[in-house]
């Protein structure tokens, strides 16, 4: 479970402060993706770095699995799987050795990291490249391995930051296939994009965020039916102040 009570968040600037995340609240629940979608610099993934402990709001509560953020920012930690793009692999270690390391820094026991790492192989279909220096592998190849770190320990918890991001339609598939398999164990997810379809095929619940702020949250029907649009895009349209004419 991840609970956000009253979210504000801004980073200083040279002369004012820019605020980023003005009172943002929503939950998501186990088994559930809520989907965070929001245009560029809309705070998306201000708010999961908020959730991960990386930042700390200025006002507000976050809740993971029922523990404070702020004070149990460790336990809260282990329990985390945190997909981000600042992640970007280089050099010559391969995917395999990438994988070993961060299990061995989540303290994983070498017979329940070789077997994490052979399912996430096949999950994400990984086999033809996993023993390939990472700086010799393309972009795709690169974030399915910097997705299996960050499920390497098994978390309960997933925050996923734009997660097809630089892949193909085939590999995009086998990723957001992946996401549904999470959901189908119980884990919570929250994921966050500006791909309509993405919200709209992978979204239990969708949060807008327009200005740091959740415009409107609920399910797809809910939302179409309470705004009266027939689609994700014309809402998020109409949200934005955009509206086409
Ligand atoms: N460390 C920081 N210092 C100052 N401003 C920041 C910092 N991090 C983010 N911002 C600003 O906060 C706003 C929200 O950024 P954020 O990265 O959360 O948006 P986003 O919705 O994830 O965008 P994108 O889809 O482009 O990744 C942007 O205007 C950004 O410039």
């Amino acid at each position: 479970m991840i609970r956000l009570d009253n979210v504000y968040k801004s980073f200083p600037q040279r002369k004012n402060s820019k605020k980023v995340l003005k009172g943002l609240s929503f939950q998501a629940d186990p088994g559930e993706v809520f989907c965070l979608l929001g245009a560029n610099g809309s705070g998306k993934t201000t708010t999961l770095q908020t959730i991960a402990t990386l930042l700390k709001p200025d006002s507000g509560q976050v809740y993971v699995n029922e523990m404070n953020v702020a004070e149990k920012g460790r336990e809260v930690r282990s329990v985390l799987g945190f997909l981000t793009g600042e992640m970007r692999l280089a050099g010559s270690l391969t995917g395999r050795e990438w994988l070993n390391f961060f299990g061995k820094l989540n303290k994983m026991k070498p017979d329940s990291l070789k077997a994490k790492i052979s399912l996430l192989a096949d999950h994400l279909e990984m086999e033809d490249f996993l023993d390939k220096p990472v700086d010799k592998l393309s972009t795709g190849m690169k974030q399915k391995i910097s997705i299996a770190i960050s499920q390497i320990h098994d978390p309960l918890v997933i925050l996923f930051d734009e997660p097809t991001s630089g892949l193909d339609i085939m590999a995009s598939r086998i990723v957001l296939d992946y996401i549904k398999q999470c959901r189908s164990e119980g884990k919570t997810i929250i994921l966050c994009t500006h791909i309509m379809s993405e919200a709209e095929k992978l979204g239990d619940r969708i949060g807008i965020l327009i200005d740091g702020k959740l415009a409107a949250q609920g399910t797809l029907d809910e939302l179409l039916a309470e705004s009266g649009e027939s689609s994700l895009e014309d809402l998020f349209f109409k949200l934005s102040g955009r509206e086409e004419q």
